[in-house]
């Protein structure tokens, strides 16, 4: 059996993923065709490489059908209720940094930070006779900041991608997403709260508490964590 490493299997995290674990003398990649999502692994015997969606490697991690993975803070503390319990953070990578924030229209001059939000909600329902609608994938870190906050009248509306043009389409009031440069804010005439930063995120290698470790795999961890503790 081997030690399973999760990778993100496309775009920036992928590519900076196998940069920082070369870096350390072991060399992931991609074989066979573009669109084949199979890997390989050098340098570190009884080690696999298993591409998978970001969103999904926390779930593979707190099943223990991968060892490893890597992926970020963000997706790690939204999709495992007291993920400390079910992952171990090896290491902060250093790249896909982003913050998980709020953002109002541009044009809501007297919303500036979450007590003017409270407000807002509430004026909002009173006259439209429903909740303020935030668009977002991270339910269950925005529901969690808001109640710590004291906002309670808004209701959150799934969005899964684009979350930013949700606004403009009318399907939702304000975000709740990740911002790195801003640009995507800017762009959708949306800004962000003073006090509404939910969370920062960046890229993380976890180990799965729940996993079972072989001999093989034990051997190929520690082999792996020497590596990584040489490039300290
Ligand atoms: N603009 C950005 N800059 C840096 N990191 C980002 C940015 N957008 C997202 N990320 C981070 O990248 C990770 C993966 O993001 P996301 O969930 O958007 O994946 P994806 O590319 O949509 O992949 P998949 O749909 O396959 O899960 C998250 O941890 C997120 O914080
Ligand atoms: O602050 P910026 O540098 O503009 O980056 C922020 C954007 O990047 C991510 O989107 P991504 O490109 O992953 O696409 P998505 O909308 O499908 O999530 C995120 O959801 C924002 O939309």
């Amino acid at each position: 059996m081997s030690l399973k490493l999760g990778v993100p299997s496309k775009g920036r995290l992928m590519e900076k993923t196998f940069d920082w674990f070369a870096k350390r003398g072991v060399t992931l990649s991609r074989t066979g065709s573009d669109r084949e999502y199979a890997g390989a692994v050098e340098g570190v015997a009884n080690m696999e490489l298993v591409l998978l969606s970001a969103g999904e490697i926390p779930r593979e991690l707190a099943a223990g059908r991968i060892h490893l993975g890597v992926t970020g803070t963000d997706l790690v503390q939204e999709k495992l209720p007291r993920f400390e319990q079910q992952v171990e953070s090896l290491a902060k990578l250093g790249f896909g940094h982003a913050d998980l924030i709020l953002a109002v229209p541009q044009f809501w001059l007297d919303v500036d930070t979450l007590d003017d939000l409270d407000a807002a909600a509430s004026a909002f329902r009173a006259q439209h006779g429903h909740r303020l609608r935030i668009a977002t994938k991270y339910h269950r870190l925005v529901r969690e900041f808001l109640t710590d906050a004291g906002v309670a009248d808004y209701q959150l509306v799934d969005s899964q991608g684009a979350t930013e043009g949700t606004v403009k389409n009318e399907t939702a009031e304000m975000v709740a997403d990740i911002t790195s440069t801003g640009e995507t804010l800017r762009a959708n005439h949306l800004k962000l709260l003073a006090d509404g930063l939910v969370l920062k995120s960046q890229a993380t290698l976890w180990r799965s508490r729940v996993a079972k470790y072989r001999p093989d795999e034990k051997a190929a961890l520690n082999t792996l964590l020497d590596l990584m503790e040489g490039r300290k």
